[in-house]
């Protein structure tokens, strides 16, 4: 599988239902994709079978629901697939029979607080963060006016102190969260400024806002940042796989698979008349994938199609 997010991990569940191994390549330092990086609290509400999951907690779930043998790496951008007799070389590492490309909206990456930091300036400096109680009592600061930037304020906010600083007097994000921001006690919300300057001073993190317009500069002190200023994505590698694509995304047919025989998608990653970017979707595409590579791998084989048999 190319691409950790919630569809390649669940493809890895349903491949090994069918007695599959698999390898799975993320770019990321983290497994997760969407959900986990970029809305980790967030409740998703259209995913069958639960009412309500957060990002963070479903990623969890696909984790858990994968069985021991399955490799992840993690912090692997796939570059290269090359064909041979035995079927295809991931970047010289790993030799797979078929492939499945789950890379979603792409490779992304965080868009940086564009300030020079030393090394121990880095590390107290998020761009996703795993467990808001990392952050108990601590004094943070997130930085960024979307959707991202206030579900994490309001979530830290249940731990820490928290200021968000955006650079606009409005926000991006949604007004009832807006709303909930300014309802707390231990939120501070510094608009419009622009981090200008980051220094370590007295184990704090030292940050020089400038001011918008006429509004003065100020200096505010942090333990640690949380920067959601968005992330780029990238998939224009995959054409250098000789795959094609309708537009950014990957062309299948009915059964997902690509123009070349033995790689398949799912996920955001792919683009057909109809497609909707959704989880669920992505799921049912992964099961069709696994269950195409089965009938060719094993064309002789009656296939059991459901996970249990009564
Ligand atoms: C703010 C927001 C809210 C959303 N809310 C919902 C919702 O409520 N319900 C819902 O159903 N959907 C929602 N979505 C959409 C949902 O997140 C996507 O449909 C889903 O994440 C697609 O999963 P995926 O696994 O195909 O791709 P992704 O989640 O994009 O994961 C792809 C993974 O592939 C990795 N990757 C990319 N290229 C490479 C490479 N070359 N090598 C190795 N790894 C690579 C990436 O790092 C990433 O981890 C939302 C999306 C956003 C942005």
């Amino acid at each position: 599988m190319i691409g950790a997010g919630p569809v390649g991990l669940f493809a890895a569940h349903f491949a090994h239902l069918h007695g599959l191994s698999s390898l799975i390549f993320d770019s990321l330092s983290e497994v997760g994709g969407q959900p986990q990086m970029l809305y980790p609290f967030k409740k998703i509400s259209d995913i069958p079978a639960y009412n309500s999951i957060n990002g963070t907690a479903l990623i969890q779930n696909l984790k858990s629901g994968l069985p021991k043998e399955t490799e992840i790496i993690t912090n692997h951008k796939v570059n290269d697939i090359k064909k041979n007799a035995d079927g295809f070389v991931l970047d010289n590492v790993v030799l797979a029979k078929s492939i499945i490309i789950a890379t979603g909206a792409g490779a992304f990456k965080p868009k940086e607080l564009p300030l020079k930091m030393r090394d121990e300036i880095q590390k107290r400096v998020h761009y996703f963060i795993k467990d808001p109680k990392d952050f108990a009592n601590q004094k943070i600061g997130v930085f960024g006016g979307g959707n991202s930037a206030l579900d994490l304020a309001i979530e830290l906010a249940n731990y820490a102190n928290v200021k968000i600083i955006h650079r606009r007097n409005e926000f991006r994000g949604l007004e009832l969260n807006v709303k909930k921001l300014r309802s707390l006690t231990n939120v501070e919300i510094l608009t419009p400024y622009l981090p200008k300057d980051i220094q370590l001073i007295n184990n704090q993190l030292d940050i020089t806002l400038k001011g918008m317009g006429d509004v003065q500069s100020r200096h505010e002190q942090f333990d640690q940042i949380v920067v959601a200023y968005g992330f780029k994505a990238d998939n224009r590698f995959i054409k250098n796989w000789g795959i094609e694509l309708n537009g950014t995304n990957i062309a299948v047919d009915p059964t997902m698979k690509t123009n070349i025989d033995g790689i398949y998608a799912a996920g955001d990653v792919v683009s057909y008349p109809g497609r909707v970017p959704l989880i669920a979707l992505g799921f049912g595409e992964a099961q069709i994938a696994i269950t195409s590579i089965m009938r060719d791998l094993f064309p002789e084989k009656t296939l059991t199609i459901h996970s249990t048999s009564i």
